[in-house]
């Protein structure tokens, strides 16, 4: 907590940001008693979204957390993703860089690559007993079939293992454009399983949703679910800025929609696979229409793809007041 603290503006250098943020171009500023604000990403519906926001790594990210954290504000929970070919004690050493920087890990536990019921006690224990840890993300995993005795994440959160590493606070997915190979039943029902055994346990749940490109779908998978009576927090999941090519190729290996119209409505020329792309247009559709009485708490979570200083430097630069 006191490195990413240190590593913070000072008072006085933030209240400089701030004044020269609103006095930069003053032009700009008297536009803005029209209807549009003064400094895009700086207006309330835009902060209140941006705000809380959480962020994900893999084990090879460690190096480019320390860089990125000055950047990211003390607290931020960070995932730390569980890929195929990554060791455990790889894993276990990227959430101790989290931790040690200030940030709250989020270890993910990916049910369908763990070998045996004694992998994930010693998984949970060392997190437990090196690191401290108070949330997990528990995913079932893309293999087509389980490697070990856990089919998918309700059979993780049914194993009341979660319990002996004190973690409080559980994540689960969410598919805001559904799941290439998972019908839209079975991911309702999965959703509502999950939630009400981590109910039953006395934890807390979070949905950390699948990326996305689309803010109506989003929007609309968000309205679905609360309707259904689903309450529970989520994070949207939305790329950093990444060059376009890197995005539609996270896309067919993740299986997110990246039609021609979204891509373009995202504001991704699929023509310039070298140019960059982030998610500013997304991120303004969903604050100008989000309405948390239909959609309920949701908060953003960036996946970097590889790239945790650029996506801290882009949060940082567009929505800095959502930073302090
Ligand atoms: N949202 C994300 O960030 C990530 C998503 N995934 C994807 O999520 C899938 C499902 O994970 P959860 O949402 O936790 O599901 P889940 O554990 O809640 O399972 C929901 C239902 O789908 C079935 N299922 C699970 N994985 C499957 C697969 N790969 N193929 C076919 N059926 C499957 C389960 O048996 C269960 O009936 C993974 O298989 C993977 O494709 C993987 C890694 C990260
Ligand atoms: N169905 C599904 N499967 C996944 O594995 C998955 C999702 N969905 N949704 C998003 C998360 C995030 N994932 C990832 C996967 C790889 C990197 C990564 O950093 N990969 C490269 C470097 C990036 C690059 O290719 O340029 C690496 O070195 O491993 C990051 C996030 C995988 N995830």
């Amino acid at each position: 907590m006191k490195l990413a603290l240190e590593r913070f503006p000072s008072d006085r250098n933030r209240s400089l940001i701030k004044k020269s943020r609103k006095t930069r171009n003053p032009e700009r500023q008297s536009d803005s008693i029209g209807s549009k604000p003064a400094l895009p990403g700086q207006d309330a519906p835009i902060l209140d979204l941006v705000r809380s926001f959480s962020l994900e790594m893999t084990a090879k990210d460690v190096a480019s957390l320390a860089d990125a954290a000055p950047m990211i504000p003390a607290g931020t929970p960070i995932s730390v993703t569980y890929l195929p070919g990554e060791t455990m004690p790889a894993r276990v050493a990227a959430a101790r860089t989290v931790k040690s920087l200030g940030f709250v890990p989020v270890p993910h536990i990916s049910a369908r690559r763990i070998p045996s019921k004694d992998d994930l006690v010693e998984f949970l224990t060392v997190l437990d007993g090196e690191v401290g840890i108070d949330r997990a993300f528990v995913i079932a995993g893309d293999p087509p079939a389980p490697m070990g005795p856990y089919e998918d994440a309700l059979a993780v959160i049914r194993s009341g293992l979660l319990d002996r590493a004190g973690i409080g606070t559980v994540g689960i997915s969410g598919y805001p454009e559904g799941h290439p190979d998972i019908g839209r039943e079975k991911l309702d029902q999965a959703m509502k399983d999950k939630i009400a055994a981590l109910a039953e346990q006395g934890k807390r749940v979070e949905i950390m949703t699948q990326f996305a490109f689309d803010a109506d779908a989003i929007l609309d998978w968000l309205a679905r679910i609360r309707r259904d009576g689903v309450a529970a927090p989520v994070r949207i999941g939305l790329p950093g800025p990444a060059s376009v090519g890197k995005l539609i190729r996270f896309a067919a290996r993740c299986g997110v929609g990246a039609s021609a119209r979204v891509m373009v409505k995202y504001g991704a020329s699929i023509t310039r696979l070298l140019s960059t792309a982030g998610p500013e247009h997304l991120i303004e559709s969903l604050a100008r229409q989000r309405d948390p009485a239909i959609h309920g708490e949701a908060m953003l979570h960036f996946y970097p793809f590889g790239a945790l200083v650029d996506t801290a430097r882009f949060i940082r630069s567009h929505y800095g007041d959502a930073c302090e």
